[in-house]
Formats: structure tokens, C-alpha cells, sequence
């Protein structure tokens, strides 16, 4: 009997629910025990916006416990990733995606063209309220914070203070709470996070026998689709909070696999909203996100995200943070 593989996980609900799921396929797919050892991030101490907070908070702590030795593997919501690679980390899974849309929970079983002016909409992620004013629908948009279950309970709670929040349809399927969601966004309208919906699971590079252990977890479509939004975020340099949105699909076209990427980026206020979209093989999923990403770019992308001021050069490494 070879000793458990130790798993690093941060502690919410929603951190515990995705490492027990990659836990346990593991174990159904190897035989290998594997045990969750509790990470405690700098995201998890502070309840600063995320925006304020920058720098991957809810990741290096993590990241140390894999350098350090301390713990084996580490299960990560891929969109809170940097998108710099981690000196000495590989990631040696991108498991099967599941729904990167986003969703609305409304009170009164609403959808969003059911809320009127001046409705209160919570969410905490810059690429959603630009997509929210987008709309023009006069929606009141309101910064929040916190786990899932704080952010619901700001609709569903006692002390409940908000028409609606939007939140990853994802975060709540792994929490079998997706019973509350009112409408799961159209890509249309709301393009998800580059990543949103993906795990990444991570291990040191230089433990090979993991690296092959775990690349039986491994969903070729999924890291594809990853892959290209991420390319996209990565060549935009944009910061962590910053407005930006990718959804590649993966479809067999007549021809083998063919890879849709669109990609969008929306000024905060939602007044300015460049959308494009690419086609190639999943193949060349990096170059269509760098692609895509250079026709943004030569649409203006550059001043959008640079007015948005919490971003810049130093930070430019930095996933999404929804
Ligand atoms: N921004 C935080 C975050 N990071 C990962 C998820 C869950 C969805 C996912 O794994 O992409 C969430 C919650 C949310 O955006 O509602």
C-alpha cells in the first residue's frame, strides 16, 4: 500500500467540493488514496475586494505548499490562475469542463429581462457589471463579495437586500446548488470568464511519476478550450479584475475538431463593448487566443483596459477573478 497522495486545497466550501470530486476520480481511476490537506490563502483571511487585494490571493499559498514539499497536488479554479506560468509547477490535468456560463438568481424566479430599472444586481467582477450596463437595461450594479453562500444570501437570506446576483453557474453545480439559479446567461449576452467553469491540478515538475499519474484526469477538449481563452487573456496583459471575457467551443466540423473562440472586453460602465470571434483547430488553440486577442487590440482593447486603472504593467500576469 503506497502512502495517500496529500491534495492542498484552500478550505471553502466550494475549494473542499471540487478537490473531493478530483479526490475521488483520482482514487477511481489509480487505486491511489489521497487525502485534503487545508490551505489557508491570503484571500481567504481578508474580505478586501479582490480587485484591491490583486496578485493571485486565492493561489500562492497553495503554490508555496507544492514548492515547499508540503502537499503533492493542488486542485485550482483555473480562471484564478495567473496566466504566468509558475517557475518549477506543472499542470498536469485540465479535468472535463463543466458549464462556464454564468447565472442569474433572481427573487421571484426572475430572468433578466424581467427586472426593471433601477433592480439591484450584485456581483464582484468587473468583466460582468460592464457586461450588466451593456445591456442598458438601467440595472443597479453593486460590488459584493464572499463565499457563495454570502453572496446568495443577499437574495435569498432573511436579510436579503438585492434583486440579484450573478454568479458561475459552476461554483454552484459543485455545490448542488444550482436549484437557485432563475437563467443561465446566454453566452449572447454574458461571455464568461476566460477559464470559468475549468480545474487546473498542479503538481511540481520534477515528481514525473505524478505528472503521469494524474494525466489520466486529463480532457483534451477542455484544456484546448482553456487554452485558447487563456492565450487571449494572456496577450491582452490584462490584470486581474480586468473586463475581459472568453468562450471557446469545440465542435467536429467536416474536417476533424474545429476550436470557436470569441473574445470580448467592456469598458466598466459598458459604454464601450468589443466582441470578435475566431475559428481554427484545436490544434492552434494558443495562436487563435493570441490572434483574437491582437484584433481586439488593434479595436482599441489597449485604452479600454487601461482605463480601468487598478491594472498595469506589474500586475499583468494575473487570471481573471470572474
Ligand atoms: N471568482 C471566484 C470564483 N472562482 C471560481 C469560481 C467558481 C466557478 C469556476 O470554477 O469557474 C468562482 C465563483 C464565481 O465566479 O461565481
Amino acid at each position: 500500500m503506497s502512502t495517500p497522495l496529500r491534495l492542498g486545497t484552500r478550505g471553502s466550501a466550494l475549494a473542499m467540493a471540487q478537490s473531493g470530486q478530483v479526490a475521488d476520480a483520482l482514487t477511481a481511476a489509480t487505486g491511489r488514496r489521497v487525502e485534503l490537506v487545508e490551505v489557508v490563502t491570503a484571500g481567504d483571511r481578508s474580505s478586501a475586494p479582490v480587485h484591491r487585494l490583486g496578485v493571485g490571493v486565492f493561489v500562492s499559498a497553495l503554490r508555496d505548499a507544492l514548492v515547499a514539499g508540503t502537499i503533492d497536488l493542488a486542485v485550482h479554479s483555473y480562471k484564478d490562475l495567473p496566466t504566468a506560468a509558475a517557475p518549477g509547477l506543472h499542470i498536469a490535468a485540465v479535468p472535463p469542463r463543466q458549464d462556464p456560463r454564468d447565472a442569474l438568481i433572481a427573487t421571484g424566479g426572475r430572468t433578466l429581462a424581467e427586472l426593471p430599472p433601477g433592480a439591484t444586481v450584485g456581483t464582484g467582477a468587473l468583466r460582468r457589471t460592464a457586461q450588466l450596463h451593456a445591456l442598458g437595461l438601467q440595472l443597479e450594479v453593486t460590488p459584493i463579495r464572499g463565499n457563495v453562500d454570502t453572496r446568495l444570501a443577499r437574495v435569498l437570506g432573511p436579510d436579503a437586500d438585492l434583486d440579484a446576483v450573478v454568479l458561475a453557474r459552476a461554483g454552484l453545480a459543485r455545490l448542488d446548488r444550482a436549484d437557485v439559479i432563475t437563467e443561465t446567461l446566454d453566452p449572447m449576452l454574458m461571455l464568461p470568464a476566460p477559464a470559468q467553469g475549468a480545474l487546473a491540478v498542479e503538481c511540481r515538475i520534477d515528481d514525473p511519476d505524478l505528472v503521469e499519474l494524474l494525466a489520466v484526469l486529463d480532457h483534451a477538449p477542455s484544456r484546448a478550450a482553456v487554452t485558447a481563452e487563456r492565450a487571449l487573456l494572456a496577450t491582452l496583459e490584462a490584470g486581474c479584475s480586468a473586463p475581459v471575457a472568453a468562450y471557446a467551443e469545440l465542435a467536429e466540423g467536416d474536417d476533424g475538431d474545429e476550436i470557436y473562440l470569441r473574445g470580448a472586453v467592456i469598458s466598466p460602465d459598458g459604454s464601450r463593448d468589443l466582441r470578435l470571434s475566431r475559428t481554427g483547430t484545436p490544434a492552434d488553440a494558443a495562436e487563435i487566443g493570441k490572434a483574437l486577442a491582437a484584433e481586439l487590440l488593434d479595436l482599441g482593447a489597449d485604452s479600454i483596459l487601461g482605463q480601468e486603472g487598478h491594472t498595469g504593467p506589474g500586475t499583468q500576469q494575473f487570471g481573471s477573478t470572474g
